[in-house]
């Protein structure tokens, strides 16, 4: 059987329930299920084109769900919301992305597609992320592991006008004559997501909570001393430059809700992809990063270059006297360029041709501009995104340069363990294809508490106030949701 197979049915903007009935009615659907019946594959996902509703939304309405999953990129018109697991993909260590790359090649043999519409992102899609170093990670960052991907029970996207259903199931749980009951009520299910948004009754409640700032005042000086040290080891050709950051941990009287942070934040970033990766009810992952690290589709591969930063101005003349500061600052352009050159350099290998813009344009978001270089090759056959992101990660941006020598030194100055921060988190489908962006502007929630995480690029006439300063900027999007977030549903 094939990955993708269509049906005959017209997608309308308003499919209704019926439509929906008797696309399953339709004899591909049921030559798809005679062949289930006989098919080995433990595994069974459904796409069908649904109703327009807002992923988010889809995902409170069925909030009963341990592992949850959401992804969005506002301005590019995609969001994805999942929740549920059938199948997990885990792995630790240095080779964690050749690992990931094989259990994505064999996962094609356990899982029989069906597919009701032709749409890129139909089928089955994993979800989830990389940690940041080759080192095992620890305390609440275990759970997270060094790789982990989810194939969910459900999955909602929306792509523009499109949005899909994509339902997975576990044959093995089933009789044979069960399969076709089991999908047609999962089904329904989803049917009239609209309805339950009446139904739910969520009442939220604003509680102004007031959240305690754990930082310790020796924090700043700590910081100095991180920064000179680095400098110290620039000056004596370590490394030409490193990624140090910090965290801050705060703590509230309530649990926040994680989707309505999530919401919050992909409204005041609608530039950046926001995420949540809900490992527990008590445990997720979220932040709104504005650093793509890899896109690819049909061969096409997307990245960019993000370093060298400067704040917004509070008037457009002082905006625009700040960019064009940031556009002519030697230390920020080196900073850059270490990236764009370290890109270019890992991409080679797996690259037909590869193509970037020689200067470095501004990316504005609320917080912060960034000196920004897209990135774009076109990519040998037979290479997985989890190739080139093996190949990438950590760019410059996050690690340093030249890659090994920083990086090896980042954990024993930082001190630092940075989980899943700065490392690459996405989604990826059956043929090695997907999208993954570099984890920053991001925090860790566990219970009442929250560990909040921003870095800045060392190199050698880095001012350390000035890194600081950075850094606060860069707490900003995450501060600003968790203090607005805290509301609580009765
Ligand atoms: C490391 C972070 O950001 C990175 C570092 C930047 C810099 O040093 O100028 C800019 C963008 C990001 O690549 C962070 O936000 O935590």
């Amino acid at each position: 059987m094939e990955f993708n197979r269509y049906m005959d049915i017209q997608y309308s903007d308003h499919i209704t329930p019926t439509e929906f009935i008797e696309a399953l009615d339709s004899p591909s659907f049921t030559d798809f299920l005679k062949e289930v019946q006989k098919s080995k594959k433990p595994i069974l996902t459904v796409t069908l084109p649904i109703a327009p509703i807002d992923p988010l939304a889809a995902l409170e309405i069925n909030h009963e769900f341990e592992q949850q999953f959401y992804w969005d990129h506002p301005e590019n018109d995609i969001s994805i919301s999942a929740a549920g697991c059938i199948r997990e993909l885990k792995s630790t260590g240095k080779d964690r992305f050749s690992d990931i790359s094989d259990q994505t090649r064999l996962m094609k043999q356990e899982i029989e597609a069906y597919t009701a519409i032709k749409h890129s992102m139909a089928g089955p899609l994993f979800l989830g992320g990389y940690s940041f170093s080759d080192h095992n990670v620890g305390a609440v960052w275990k759970k997270f592991g060094g790789a982990r991907f989810v194939l969910p029970e459900w999955m909602i996207i929306r792509n523009g006008k499109f949005h899909l259903l994509t339902l997975s199931i576990n044959k093995e749980s089933y009789t044979s004559d069960e399969i076709y009951q089991e999908i047609i009520s999962r089904i329904t299910d989803f049917l009239n997501l609209s309805g339950k948004l009446q139904d739910r009754g969520m009442r939220e409640t604003t509680k102004t909570s007031i959240l305690c700032t754990l930082q310790s005042p020796e924090d700043k000086g700590r910081w100095i001393k991180k920064v000179d040290q680095a400098r110290k080891m620039i000056a004596n050709h370590k490394f030409e430059k490193i990624v140090l950051a910090r965290s801050v941990e705060v703590e509230s009287r309530h649990k926040p809700v994680f989707t309505l942070l999530t919401h919050q934040l992909r409204q005041k970033y609608p530039e950046c992809f926001n995420f949540m990766i809900q490992k527990d009810s008590e445990t997720a992952f979220i932040g709104a990063t504005p650093e793509r690290l890899a896109s690819f589709r049909n061969q096409i591969f997307m990245t960019e270059g993000l370093a060298g930063s400067t704040s917004r101005g509070r008037s457009a003349i002082e905006d625009e006297l700040l960019a064009n500061d940031l556009l002519m600052s030697s230390k920020d352009r080196e900073e850059h360029q270490f990236v764009v050159k370290a890109i270019q350099e890992n991409l080679e290998p797996l690259s037909e041709k590869i193509d970037h813009p020689t200067n470095p344009q501004i990316k504005k978001l609320k917080n912060v501009q960034h000196l920004f270089t897209p990135i774009s090759a076109s990519i040998k056959k037979g290479v997985q995104i989890h190739d080139l992101i093996r190949e990438l990660h950590p760019t410059p941006a996050v690690g340093g340069f030249p890659r090994e020598d920083a990086v090896s030194h980042i954990h024993e100055i930082e001190q630092l363990d940075r989980g899943w921060y700065a490392a690459p988190i996405g989604w990826f489908n059956l043929n090695g294809c997907g999208e993954f962006a570099v984890a920053i502007r991001s925090a860790l929630l566990h219970e009442n508490r929250a560990t909040l995480y921003a870095g800045c690029g060392i190199v050698s006439d880095s001012d350390p106030e000035k890194e600081w300063k950075e850094t606060l900027l860069k707490f900003k999007p995450m501060m600003d949701s968790l203090t607005g977030a805290h509301h609580h549903y009765e």
